[in-house]
């Protein structure tokens, strides 16, 4: 067997004309326009590229974009200051810290200190409490754009077994929320987890998010299952060339393609979803600030 490829590329892209769509019929029928604020600390190179990105395609969409760049040295008290002033901007719908931060910040209480209605990453307490909860909440993007590229898969997700591989806020405990509210029986696996290649190998949906290259091989995959694989790890690639790296996931993906019914590459599966599902967010939350209906098939 040969796995069906998931084109999480091509899915976004779907995903982004979406949301052009619901941003030009909000401007048409209300005249407004959604807006997303990123606030990048110091000078991380892969946050610098995503942060760029997410900039250009929010502007894409016909968003407003703003961006505030803080050196690596800002206090905790400027860095809380320039999210009071977003929270408080009727522009502004949402606002993302765009993470790792440097370690001199704290991140829970950076995170909390974000409007939870403008917190279009889902990571702020009030949001996780109503995904957990089962009540209409910011949902993390990553998480999201996993659901909706499982939904299009399946159609229905109900009495699925789904093993989440990995246990981290930001998308491990909200992916196995989500997962729940469509009805699988979902377990939560980790690195400790006793006998791991056994509980992956129940699973019809299998998501890997523990952040360890290639650490699912395709014989710890039940045939026909689906693979999900969200991590992103950069790997020395000397035959490429010196210096030259090459994308790997969690997933040994020639190995697991082998068996599985679906899977998604790395990179062009996951990844590029998070950012169609931020996009999603910004305008979700931007007809919740207005009270106006949501778009459709863009939430969980
Ligand atoms: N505040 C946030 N910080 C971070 C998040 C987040 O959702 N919110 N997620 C990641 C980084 N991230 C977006 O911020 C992100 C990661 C990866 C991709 C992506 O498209 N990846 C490509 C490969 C890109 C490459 O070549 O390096 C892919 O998988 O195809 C988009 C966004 C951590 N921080
Ligand atoms: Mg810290």
């Amino acid at each position: 067997m040969s796995a069906q490829v998931i084109d999480g590329k091509a899915f976004a892209a779907k995903v982004r004309g979406q949301v052009a769509e619901g941003v030009s019929k909000l401007k048409a029928d209300h005249d407004l326009v959604p807006g997303l604020a990123v606030v990048l600390v110091g000078e991380d190179p892969a946050s610098e590229v995503y942060v760029r990105s997410k900039g250009k395609m929010t502007v894409e969409v016909g968003m407003k974009s703003v961006e505030h760049r803080l050196d690596a040295d800002t206090s905790e008290t400027d860095l809380l200051a320039v999210i009071k002033s977003l929270n408080e901007d009727a522009s502004i719908h949402g606002i993302l810290v765009q993470l790792p931060l440097p370690k001199h910040l704290n991140e829970d209480l950076v995170i909390n200190s974000i409007d939870p209605a403008k917190d279009v990453d889902g990571f702020h307490i009030s949001n996780v409490g109503l995904l957990g909860t089962g009540q209409k909440s910011m949902v993390p993007c990553t998480p999201l754009g996993c659901l909706m590229m499982l939904r299009d898969h399946h159609g229905s997700l109900s009495g699925l077994d789904a093993v989440v591989v990995g246990r981290s806020n930001i998308v491990g405990k909200p992916m196995a929320q989500l997962l729940l509210g469509d009805s699988c029986t979902v377990t939560i696996a980790h690195s400790r987890t006793k006998d791991l290649p056994d509980v992956v190998r129940r699973a019809d949906i299998v998501v890997a998010a523990v952040g360890r290259p290639e650490m699912v091989p395709g014989d710890w995959i039940k045939p026909g299952a689906t693979v999900i694989d969200v991590g992103i790890n950069r790997l020395d690639a000397p035959e490429k060339g010196e210096g030259k790296t090459r994308l790997v996931g969690d997933v040994h993906y020639e190995s697991a393609a082998a068996v599985a019914g679906a899977i998604t590459p790395v990179p062009g599966g996951v990844g590029p979803m998070t950012i169609a599902c931020l996009l999603a967010n910004t305008l979700t939350a931007c007809c919740r600030a207005n009270g106006l209906p949501e778009p459709e098939g863009l939430t969980a």
